[in-house]
């Protein structure tokens, strides 16, 4: 596993702000799309192109398109889809998949209520999207759903993660799957409640409200 902790003053501005626990409910979603278009920017980084030949005004040219089979963006509902625009502006030819997953907040298990992904995931670069990487459950699981698929080479774009979530996935993948993590900033642990500390709340509920 591969982590990219991203050191860029507007991410540690932005993320800040997120933090506030009196940051509205519209300005929490503007600044989650925001930050992750400046994720994106790393986790893109080795997504594959294939050589095309243009002319420009000028003269010939062999620049690059991004490569098929095209990249697949995943996001993890609910929270992952306040990722889902910031990702696609970047990447607009990557197609999409999801998954609904769900922590149950007693036991820590997560339970599926969602997947719809391509059966074949052979050879494709995916992207799981998710701004919270607690535990670490959610994570092993849709990675897990992933590598069934075929898929071996996954980037999750997170904005917090917790040391025991990344030590968790680190353990579980092993090297079945070669895991890249880009995330806006690690915290310092978990609560008795596994919520990220000093984080930032529930991000589901601070998205989309409390159900
Ligand atoms: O690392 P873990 O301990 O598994 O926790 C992280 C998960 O918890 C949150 O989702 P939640 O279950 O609250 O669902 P929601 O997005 O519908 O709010 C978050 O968005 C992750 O998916
Ligand atoms: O701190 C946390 C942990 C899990 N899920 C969240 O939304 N926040
Ligand atoms: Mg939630």
């Amino acid at each position: 596993m591969r982590l990219h902790v991203a050191d860029h003053p507007l991410v540690a501005h932005k993320l800040t702000v997120l933090r506030n626990k009196d940051t509205s409910s519209p300005t929490f979603r503007k600044l989650v799309d925001e930050l992750v278009t400046l994720l994106a920017y790393e986790a893109t980084r080795e997504v594959r192109t294939a050589p095309l030949d243009i002319q420009t005004p000028v003269a010939p040219f062999t620049g690059v398109k991004i490569a098929e089979p095209l990249p697949l963006v995943v996001p993890i509902l609910r929270a992952g889809l306040g990722m889902l625009d910031g990702m696609t502006r970047l990447m607009p030819t990557a197609e999409v998949g999801f998954l609904g997953m769900q922590r149950d907040e007693e036991t820590l298990d997560v339970v599926t209520y969602a997947n719809r992904l391509p059966d074949d995931l052979t050879g494709r670069q995916c992207f799981l999207i998710d701004p919270m990487l607690a535990t670490g459950g959610t994570l092993v699981a849709a990675i897990n759903y992933l590598f069934e698929r075929g898929a071996r080479d996954v980037t999750a774009v997170c904005l917090l993660a917790a040391p025991e979530g990344l030590k968790v996935v680190e353990e579980a993948v092993g090297d079945r799957v070669d895991v890249k993590i880009v995330v806006a900033a690690v915290d310092d642990h978990l609560n008795e409640k596994a919520y990220i500390v000093p984080g930032l709340g529930d991000a589901g509920d601070r998205l989309y409200g409390v159900v």
